[in-house]
Order: C-alpha cells, then sequence, then structure tokens
C-alpha cells in the first residue's frame, strides 16, 4: 500500500445477512464493531443504506466499506480497520433496500434513525397526520415497490418485497436512544403495514421479531483532524474514519429465529428485560447531556469535557442522578460506579464532543431522557432543580441564548418560544412538550424564575 492508498479488501467482503438503516457515525462505532469483532464475523456482511444524504455511501464504497475506527482513550489512541460493512448504499437506492430485504440470506435488520426517525405519535402509535408518513402510504397502496422516505415505510416496503419471495424470519433491531425502543418500532412498523395492506400483519405476526436494545458509546461526529489523525499514525488516507471512546456497551432483549451473529462473544450482552439498563443510560448518561447541552452554553462551554470541568456543571450533574436514583431497577453499588464512570467518560479531554450536535431535536430527547423522572419527582411532591435547569435552559435555548436550534419541530417551537413575555413562553413550550406541565404551576414558576435568570 502507497503511503497515502485509500483502505481496501485484500479478500472478499462477508456475505450480506444483515441490513442497517441509517448509515452514520454510531453505527460505525457500535453495531458494525460488534459484528466485526464476532466470532462468526465471516459469515455476517452487512448491506449499509443511508438514511438522507448519500455521502456516507459513497466514500465508503471507494474503500470497499472499510474506514478506521480510531478509540480515542483519555491517554492515546487506537485505530483498527472495521470489515464488516460489505456494501454501503445511498438510501435511495430503493430498489437495492428491496432487493436486499426480499433476499432469505438476509436474516437482521438494524437501524440508527435518530429519535425523530420513528414518527411515532404521542399515544405511542404511528403519526399518520405526518404528510411524509401519509405521502409513503399512499405511495406504497399504489405500487408496493415505489420509493417511499421515512424509515417505517422503508421497512413496510422491504417486508413486503420480503412476503413476495417467501424469504423467511427477520429480526428488526432498533438501536437509538428511545425509551422502550423495540416497542416503538413495532407499533409504527405495525400501523403503517394496516394503513398499506391488511393481510400483512398476519404474515408479519409469523415472520418477523422486533428486538428491543440498550445501545452506549459516546461517538461524537468525526472532524477533519480526525481523519489526518489517521494519516499521521497508520498512512492511510481514510476519508470516513470514526472516533470513538473505548466504553461501550449493547445489552439486547428479543428472538432471532432467522440467527444473528454471535454479537455476545464481541462483549454484547443478552437479557431477559433490557428496562433497567435503557432507564439507567437515557436518564443518567442522555439527560446528563442535554441538561449540559442547554445549560453549558450559558456558561461559555461547548463541548461536554468543558462543561464537566465547571464546579458549576458538575453540580447540576450531581443534583440530576441523585433525582434519578431512587428509579432505577439496579443496585446502588452498580448506579454508583456508573455515575463515577460517567463522570470520567465525560470528562475525556481528547474526545471533542460538541454541546451542539446534543442539543438537536430536544422536542424529542427531553420526554425520554428528562421527564420520566420530573414526572415520578412530581408525583412525590418535589421539585428536582435539576431537571427545572434543563427545561430553562431549553426555553432559553429555543430563544436563540445558547446554540443554534436544530429540531425537528423547529419552526413551531420557535414560534411558541420566542413570542411575547418570557412567563408566556415557558407556559407554552412546557404544554408543547406535555399538557400536564404546563398545568403543573409550581413547576411552571420555577421554571420562569430560572429561565429569567439564563442570559
Ligand atoms: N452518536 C452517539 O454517541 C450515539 C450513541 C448511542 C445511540 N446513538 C443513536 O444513533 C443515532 C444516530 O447517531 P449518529 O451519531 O450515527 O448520527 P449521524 O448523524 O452520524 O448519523 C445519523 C444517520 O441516521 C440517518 N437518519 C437521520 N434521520 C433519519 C430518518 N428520519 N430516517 C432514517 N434515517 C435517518 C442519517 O441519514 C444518518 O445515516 C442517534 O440519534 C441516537 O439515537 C448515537
Ligand atoms: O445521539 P443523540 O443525538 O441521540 O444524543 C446525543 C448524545 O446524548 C448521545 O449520542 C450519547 O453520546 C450516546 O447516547 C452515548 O451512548
Amino acid at each position: 500500500m502507497s503511503p497515502t492508498a485509500r483502505p481496501r479488501r485484500s479478500g472478499p467482503a462477508a456475505p450480506v445477512r444483515i441490513v442497517h438503516l441509517g448509515l452514520g457515525s454510531f453505527f460505525r462505532a457500535h453495531q458494525a464493531w460488534y459484528t466485526d469483532r464476532a466470532s462468526d464475523a465471516a459469515g455476517w456482511g452487512i448491506a449499509a443504506f443511508t438514511g438522507r444524504r448519500p455521502d456516507a455511501a459513497v466514500a465508503l464504497s471507494a474503500q470497499d466499506g472499510l474506514y478506521t475506527l480510531v478509540t480515542r482513550g483519555a491517554e492515546a489512541d487506537e485505530f483498527a480497520v472495521v470489515h464488516s460493512v460489505s456494501r454501503a448504499y445511498p438510501g435511495t437506492d430503493h430498489e437495492a433496500w428491496l432487493d436486499h430485504l426480499g433476499s432469505p440470506d438476509v436474516r437482521v435488520v438494524t437501524l440508527t434513525i435518530t429519535e425523530a426517525g420513528y414518527l411515532g405519535d404521542a399515544v405511542g402509535g404511528l403519526d399518520t397526520a405526518d404528510p411524509r408518513v401519509a405521502a409513503d402510504i399512499a405511495a406504497l397502496r399504489a405500487d408496493a415497490r415505489a420509493p417511499v422516505i421515512s424509515a417505517p415505510a422503508r421497512l413496510v416496503a422491504g417486508l413486503l418485497a420480503r412476503r413476495s419471495r417467501d424469504a423467511g424470519p427477520l429480526t428488526l433491531v432498533p438501536c437509538d436512544n428511545v425509551a422502550r425502543v423495540g416497542s416503538v418500532l413495532a407499533a409504527v412498523v405495525r400501523d403503517l403495514a394496516a394503513a398499506v395492506d391488511a393481510g400483512l400483519a398476519t404474515w408479519m405476526d409469523e415472520q418477523i421479531r422486533v428486538a428491543t436494545t440498550m445501545v452506549d458509546r459516546i461517538t461524537p461526529r468525526p472532524a477533519e483532524a480526525d481523519r489526518l489523525a489517521v494519516l499521521a499514525a497508520t498512512g492511510v488516507d481514510d476519508r470516513c474514519p470514526v472516533v470513538t471512546e473505548p466504553f461501550t456497551q449493547w445489552v439486547l432483549a428479543g428472538e432471532f429465529p432467522g440467527g444473528r451473529p454471535a454479537w455476545e462473544s464481541a462483549g454484547a450482552m443478552f437479557s431477559d428485560d433490557v428496562t433497567p439498563f435503557e432507564d439507567r443510560k437515557l436518564w443518567l448518561l442522555n439527560g446528563a447531556h442535554s441538561l449540559l447541552a442547554y445549560a453549558g452554553p450559558a456558561r461559555g462551554h461547548s463541548t461536554v469535557a468543558e462543561a464537566v470541568a465547571d464546579p458549576v456543571c458538575r453540580a447540576w450533574l450531581g443534583e440530576w442522578w441523585d433525582a434519578c436514583e431512587p428509579y432505577l431497577a439496579l443496585p446502588a453499588a452498580e448506579v454508583a460506579a456508573y455515575r463515577a464512570a460517567l463522570l470520567e467518560r465525560f470528562a475525556n479531554p481528547r474526545i471533542r464532543h460538541e454541546l451542539s450536535q446534543i442539543a438537536a431535536d430536544g422536542s424529542r430527547k427531553i420526554p425520554v431522557r428528562i421527564l420520566p423522572v420530573l414526572r415520578r419527582e412530581r408525583e412525590r411532591g418535589r421539585l428536582p432543580n435539576a431537571a427545572v435547569t434543563a427545561l430553562a435552559a431549553w426555553v432559553s435555548h429555543l430563544r436563540e441564548a445558547g446554540t443554534p436550534v436544530t429540531d425537528v419541530d423547529a419552526s413551531r417551537l420557535a414560534s411558541l418560544a420566542t413570542a411575547g413575555r418570557l412567563a408566556d413562553a415557558v407556559s407554552r413550550v412546557l404544554a408543547a412538550l406535555d399538557p400536564a406541565l404546563a398545568d403543573d404551576a409550581e413547576l411552571v414558576r420555577a421554571v420562569r424564575v430560572r429561565a429569567a435568570g439564563v442570559p
């Protein structure tokens, strides 16, 4: 290999038996890495599809699906080439999507489509009022092979192709930071299937299983400096490296009648109940992330590591974790160890995790990360200070006090947050999250007072 060669395979790629939707950084640091490390990796290649832009598929295809995973500890980097992505496709290649989903070789579909990609409604079903969903349903009713955009519709299109080829059982494995993600995915796919084809649900009951998961590995958006670091250390000009932290965890529950990689041989854990791990992770890690993402910029911080170096932010984290702890169904010693490890993970000075990346889509993240604990505390008559801080900082963020607002619901939230007095904005924004929050006078008052103190 010449000093600046792109990564290239020296042998054949593993046969495609997994399809992934959402070819982003996290998938490459997590599910693709576990598959690469599994003892039977040679039998389980992945066909990975981007969700929106084609860039990652184009760049990865130019290097045979190979990329460098940089595991960035507080002291040093480790570099490893991941081989499990056998094919990479732009999401627009719908024929390839249908072909793979319709193939009897494929047994598993993994997903990282972001919280917003599930398109759920407030009561746990599919948001059929969303124009993208309505358009996809109409398209699939007219033609089962019509190109569709939303993730639930893509899955249903793939399942229709699979049924038409009698291709056998398949397990869907959602890997996003969504509470009870397996149930959420099962519901939106079931609702979309029912809207398209009355007989599909019965076939799905027999052939399709939906696993649920807790996924954990802090993986910031890669930067140009990361490409240069790989080049300097390995001599390879990798155009799509991913940087991640040493810590990683994957807890899964579900049935795999068509088989799966031996992910446990790479460290994944199979459990009957993912819930305790999921609550611990979504509340302690992701809740803390969102708290810092909205409240940290007002104290001059741009990254998680900068924020946790600030004693005021660390005190908020302590308050938040104290509020969460009574509701976690795990031994106290385990929670204490997780908290201590989190502080170290957040403080890793060599991981540049931008608060602005974490701040995106707060309307979908706060209900999962902050509200479950806030509601439990309110039922007991308590008002957790850190949750008030997070909500007040989010309102201020929406009023453009911090990082730029990126949210699937940005235009509605911006009008709710910016029109008129701050006090009214607080009520409107809380009502948009959950009307019951806006009816809680003590909470509203506290958030107003805190928001008024945020620049
Ligand atoms: N980055 C992390 O540290 C991390 C850790 C745990 C879980 N996750 C989960 O993974 C998700 C993706 O994170 P990432 O770091 O890979 O982000 P990323 O921006 O690198 O990649 C996101 C991928 O999802 C696709 N996507 C976005 N919206 C979609 C939609 N509506 N439908 C289908 N595909 C869509 C994008 O096209 C892209 O391929 C997160 O939203 C989170 O739920 C991330
Ligand atoms: O990826 P998101 O946008 O859901 O959330 C941002 C971070 O909170 C998240 O990526 C964490 O780093 C991750 O969940 C750690 O496992």
